[in-house]
């Protein structure tokens, strides 16, 4: 498991980890978010001793990266613009890492399998594509076979297909037992992904919770309402205490599910055009969450009565 306690980090009077804590536990995907600038990858960097902590820590199994005698069978990681030897073949780059970490030479071409790679492993790895340069990211990753599995935008540069294998393959991490940590700024994508998230704006943790939690908690589903008798419907719901909100000729209701509104409006002989529940999405929570959370430090910042 990943824990960070009190993790703050400061460049110069800037602060971009304002001491967050959180557990990332195992057997499950942990989705990573925050909009730009939020603090993910600075997060991720010390988490990987890539970066030195101000304050506070973040442990893998409760020891720091540096402390780990052969990092690449405790921790697999991806992250964003890996420098990678651009005239070596991608089996060279991959066997030189298993011989600097003492991982076995077999192991290899079984990552090379497991990407995708195969065919390819012999070409130099600076004419990879973007897509292609990621499998192999993910294949060192991997190398090791490592318990904890550390992602920076996997999917970054693939295609659908490659996305589709992305998806399979962290589930399958989990499925495993192993703890996966992994952001992207792909909403969809993380939703069909992620078990829980952890969302971070301005260097803070805004949410710690379950996907379905998360989305329920910070944007709100609504029941769609189309009837011919627009008025009489929304004036009848209004006063059984549910909330309407008229939009064009539709009206948006909350407090009851579709089956309630259903048979209060058809007990009083309105007729119905179109009853649906519109779940919200994950971006949509995501967005009301961090908006809110913009908002408040930029008040927080502003001195009264300024203006901006
Ligand atoms: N080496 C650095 N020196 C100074 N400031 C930095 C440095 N690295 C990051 N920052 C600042 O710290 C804050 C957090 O940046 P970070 O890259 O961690 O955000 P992020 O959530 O990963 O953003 P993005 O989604 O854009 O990748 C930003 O304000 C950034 O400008």
């Amino acid at each position: 498991m990943i824990e960070a306690r009190g993790l703050t980090k400061k460049y110069g009077d800037r602060t971009a980890v304002d001491g967050i804590s959180f557990t990332v536990h195992p057997g499950r995907v942990t989705g990573f978010l925050g909009p730009n600038g939020a603090g993910k990858s600075t997060t991720m960097r010390m988490l990987l001793g890539l970066d030195r902590p101000t304050a506070g820590s973040i442990t893998v199994h409760g020891r720091s990266y540096a402390d780990f005698p052969a990092p690449l069978r405790q921790v697999g990681a991806l992250l964003e613009a890996r420098a990678l030897h651009p005239g070596r073949s991608a089996r060279d780059h991959l066997r030189w890492m298993a011989a600097s970490n003492g991982l076995p030479v077999r192991r290899v071409d079984e990552v090379l399998d497991l990407v995708g790679l195969t065919d390819v492993a012999g070409q130099r790895v600076g004419r990879f594509s973007l897509g292609m340069g990621q499998r192999l990211g993910i294949a060192v990753a991997l190398l090791g076979d490592p318990p904890v599995v550390v992602l920076d935008e996997p999917v970054n540069g693939l295609d659908p297909e490659g996305i589709r294998w992305v998806r399979t393959l962290t589930r399958q991490l989990a499925a495993e037992g192993r703890t996966v940590f992994l952001s992207s700024h792909l909403m969809s994508e993380m939703a069909l992904t992620a078990d829980h998230l952890v969302v971070i704006g301005r260097g803070r943790v805004l949410a710690d919770c379950s996907m379905p939690d998360f989305i329920a908690e910070h944007a709100a589903s609504f029941v769609r309402v189309r009837s011919p008798q627009r008025a009489e419907v929304a004036e009848l719901l209004r006063r059984d205490g549910l909330e309407v909100t008229a939009v064009d000729d539709e009206l948006r209701v909350q407090g009851r599910d579709a089956a309630g509104i259903g048979e209060l409006v058809g007990r009083q002989g309105h007729l119905l055009h179109e009853l649906t529940l519109v779940s919200s999405s994950l971006e949509d929570a995501f967005m009301t969450l961090t908006a809110a959370s913009v908002e408040y430090t930029a008040r927080d910042r502003t001195p009264a009565g300024a203006t901006r």
